[in-house]
């Protein structure tokens, strides 16, 4: 048995202390809830014979009393087994040393102020993550601190046991990492509150009014740390910031199963998370039949490569030319509205000239989307009606009794007296109804003249103008409304949708985000991007993605020269460090990134060894293969597998043959993963998840030596943590060469 810490009965004790203290506060607020119940069922009862008004203010009281102490007794629930795993022994210069323990939530004795538990995501607890041992500095709210930091303790402590002690310096390897790494078999994302990483750290709390830009390594925690940004952002900003304010741009619905868990964990609710797809379509409220993204990738993977048609208007969809050719668009229909305008009369009076209607349409509220515009000359028209109808009717009225007054008093013939009278009264009583009934109607008629278009019709009607617009030869020209004619909507045309929804209608408050968290950037143009960006009229993004992983990238980003045009305050970051995968499995991954044209660094993994990658020659999988191959798994602990194929097709041939004798399930889009069952997936869907253990075959087709091939295997092979096994008949189908077996030691075969 290893030595107990020192320390270890110290701090069983401070554990029990904290324990005791919660469960004080358990009982507390428990007590809190029900009287906060009881006095509402009071109030209620009270209604009828009472002050009503009294008693619905003491249920609004309680009401308000009652969700606090909910929540502070769920808050305590969700911490109870573990409320602390980190201490800090700390001294602010001038102030007395302190020990603080860290946890998910910050707790403190309700009578002296004594930090009991101090929030993960406070500014001194920066210093645990960030600092090292000795002098240190650290900044809360843009100043300066300085401090000295003793020591650094982790602790494992389970179903609020304390199991284990041990400090930390810059010699010891950070076991509590290994720990968390060898272990966890879910095929859920957790938090790592307690063993994020300096690097990663620096991320999380980088600058959160910036937009920052993330090139991370596949398993260098990418998602993992978006999300404990958010967690971050809401603990800092959540007074100028609300939740319902931040959105996270997920890869797929299926994605979002699969992170769903970890917010609630770390504390964050109410925040958007939704695909970028699904977002535009309720953002420009559009229901679109989108062609199916997998299609275009699986010609690529049949293909040697789109047909050069194909890949340029996917190409160019996404990019800034698009843009700015809209924008073209765009200006040309104002110059059609701007003809529309006309004086405006009411009666026989001009009352707006429509140079000052189109100085206001064109000028002064040209910073506004264009429908926008039009709404807002139609509130200034009906309040200039309203005023000028009263002055006409006050001048008329005025005009109409000095005339009567003349005719009354001016005219001696008394027929002739009486006629122009009474014409004079006719006329008037003629007249000045008939203009208080057209200023009713005069502006919603006036403006009848501008129709309102859907947005995604602007964009059909834009498609079919392009030609006319851009400088392309005619065998383009004739291509792309070829092209445009054959299909309805793809993933390449919610750029064009979203900006000319922002450009034309605005986007609606409700969409209206104002800090945005995208995962897998890689797979967005950067057209997609400048859309969000203005339409959202801001820069507030996380954006984290892996080029090495861009497998989409005959329509997406290539490098990352161009998001930093777009963003120019942004802060751009890598992340080399692998943590998911150990270093067999890495080293192998590593010889496809070697071949990539990105020009990547090699990923390093953290310093976890497991077994080489096995090499399984073989035609086909059979299920009793397939069974062994998994027992095999299983015995070695471990529970999350996937069966990852190069093709849907292939995918689905081996669930129809597996599905009798085994328990698997076929991963698509849109559907939750089951962890009972062993999960066959295509590559491309398998983007972002990760397992224990992954069979990745090429049965019905190769990985060819080809961009797209090489990114997808390296997809399917980064994705295990522990156990990496290749099936097919020649190891040449996974791009590698027989001396890489023999020369380099890199794989095992199994026959
Ligand atoms: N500091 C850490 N402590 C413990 N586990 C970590 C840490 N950082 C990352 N991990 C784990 O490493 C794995 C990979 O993380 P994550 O999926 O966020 O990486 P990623 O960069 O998004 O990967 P990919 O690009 O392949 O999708 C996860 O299991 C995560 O929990």
């Amino acid at each position: 048995m290893t030595q107990k810490h020192p320390d270890f009965e110290k701090e069983r004790h401070r554990l029990a202390y904290t324990k005791d203290y919660m469960e004080q506060l358990l009982v507390e607020s428990q007590r809190d809830v029900q009287s906060a119940q009881e006095n509402i069922r009071q109030s209620m009862a009270d209604l009828d014979y009472l002050d009503s008004s009294l008693s619905y203010l003491n249920i609004l009281t309680n009401a308000r009393f009652f969700e606090m102490a909910r929540s502070q007794r769920e808050g305590l629930e969700a911490i109870r087994q573990k409320p602390y795993f980190a201490r800090i022994h700390f001294q602010k210069d001038g102030e007395e040393a302190e020990e603080l323990y860290i946890g998910k939530t910050s707790l403190f004795h309700r009578d002296t102020q004594e930090p009991i538990i101090v929030d993960w995501r406070s500014p001194v607890a920066n210093v645990y993550y960030d600092g090292r041992l000795g002098d240190i500095e650290y900044d809360v709210r843009g100043e300066r601190n300085h401090g000295h930091l003793f020591s650094k303790r982790q602790y494992t402590i389970e179903d609020g046991e304390l199991l284990d002690v041990r400090d930390i310096d810059l010699t010891t390897n950070d076991e509590l990492l290994q720990e968390a790494l060898s272990g966890k078999a879910d095929v859920r994302l957790t938090e790592i509150v307690s063993t994020i990483q300096a690097e990663q750290n620096e991320i999380i709390r980088a600058h959160l009014k910036q937009p920052i830009i993330v090139q991370g390594a596949a398993g260098s925690g990418k998602t993992t740390i978006a999300l404990h940004r958010i967690s971050y952002f809401l603990y800092t900003m959540g007074e100028h910031f609300p939740a319902e304010k931040l959105m996270i741009l997920a890869p797929s619905q299926l994605f979002m199963g699969y992170i769903a868990d970890v917010l609630p964990e770390l504390g964050v609710g109410k925040i958007q998370q939704t695909t970028f797809s699904d977002y535009v379509q309720a953002a420009t409220s559009s229901k679109l039949k989108l062609r199916d993204a997998n299609e275009k990738l699986a010609m690529l993977m049949e293909k040697e490569a789109l047909d050069e048609q194909t890949a340029w208007i996917s190409r160019w969809k996404g990019s800034l030319v698009c843009k700015s050719l809209i924008d073209q668009y765009l200006a040309e229909l104002e110059k059609d509205i701007t003809h529309l305008f006309d004086d405006i009369y009411l009666e026989k009076y001009r009352i707006m000239r429509k140079e000052r209607l189109q100085q206001l349409f064109l000028t002064e509220f040209a910073y506004m989307p264009v429908e926008k515009r039009l709404a807002r000359i139609k509130t200034v028209l009906q309040s200039h009606v309203r005023q000028k109808k009263k002055e006409l009717l006050h001048l008329l009225a005025k005009k109409y009794d000095e005339a009567l007054d003349k005719a009354l008093f001016g005219l001696r013939d008394a027929d002739k007296r009486k006629e122009q009278t009474t014409r004079l009264i006719d006329e008037r009583d003629h007249r000045l109804p008939i203009i208080e009934k057209q200023s009713k109607t005069l502006v919603s008629s006036y403006m009848k003249r501008f129709t309102k278009h859907k947005t995604k019709d602007l964009v059909q009607s834009f498609y079919l103008a392009v030609p006319s617009l851009a400088n392309w030869t005619e065998a383009q020209t004739a291509s792309f409304l070829t092209y445009q004619s054959s299909i309805e909507w793809e993933n390449e045309d919610l750029a064009s949708l979203f900006y000319m929804q922002a450009k034309w209608k605005g986007i609606s408050e409700e969409h209206k985000m104002r800090v945005v968290f995208i995962d897998e950037v890689q797979d967005y143009s950067e057209f997609q991007l400048a859309a969000l960006k203005e339409g959202l009229e801001t820069d507030m993004f996380t954006m984290v993605g892996d080029l090495a992983q861009g497998i989409h990238s005959y329509r997406s980003l290539t490098n990352w020269d161009g998001v930093l045009d777009l963003f120019p305050r942004a802060n751009f970051q890598t992340l080399q460090k692998s943590y998911r995968t150990t270093i067999e499995i890495m080293t192998v991954a590593n010889q496809l990134l070697e071949q990539m044209e990105e020009n990547l660094p090699l990923v390093e993994p953290v310093v976890r060894h497991g077994i080489l990658p096995q090499f399984h020659p073989a035609d086909s999988l059979t299920p009793d293969y397939v069974k062994v191959l998994l027992d095999k798994i299983k015995a070695s602990g471990h529970r999350s597998i996937a069966i990852i194929t190069k093709t849907a097709v292939e995918a689905k041939r081996l669930y129809g043959q597996l599905k009798k004798t085994l328990a698997v399930q076929l991963l698509q889009e849109g559907e939750e993963i089951d962890p009972s069952c062993t999960l066959i997936v295509p590559s491309h869907l398998a983007k972002g998840l990760e397992f224990d253990a992954v069979i990745v075959t090429a049965l019905d087709s190769v990985y060819r030596d080809h961009p797209i091939d090489r990114k997808l295997l390296y997809v399917a092979m980064t994705r295990p943590m522990h156990e990496l096994h290749l099936v097919a008949p020649s190891i040449s189908h996974f791009l590698f060469t027989e001396s890489m077996i023999s020369d380099k030691n890199l794989l095992d075969v199994v026959s």
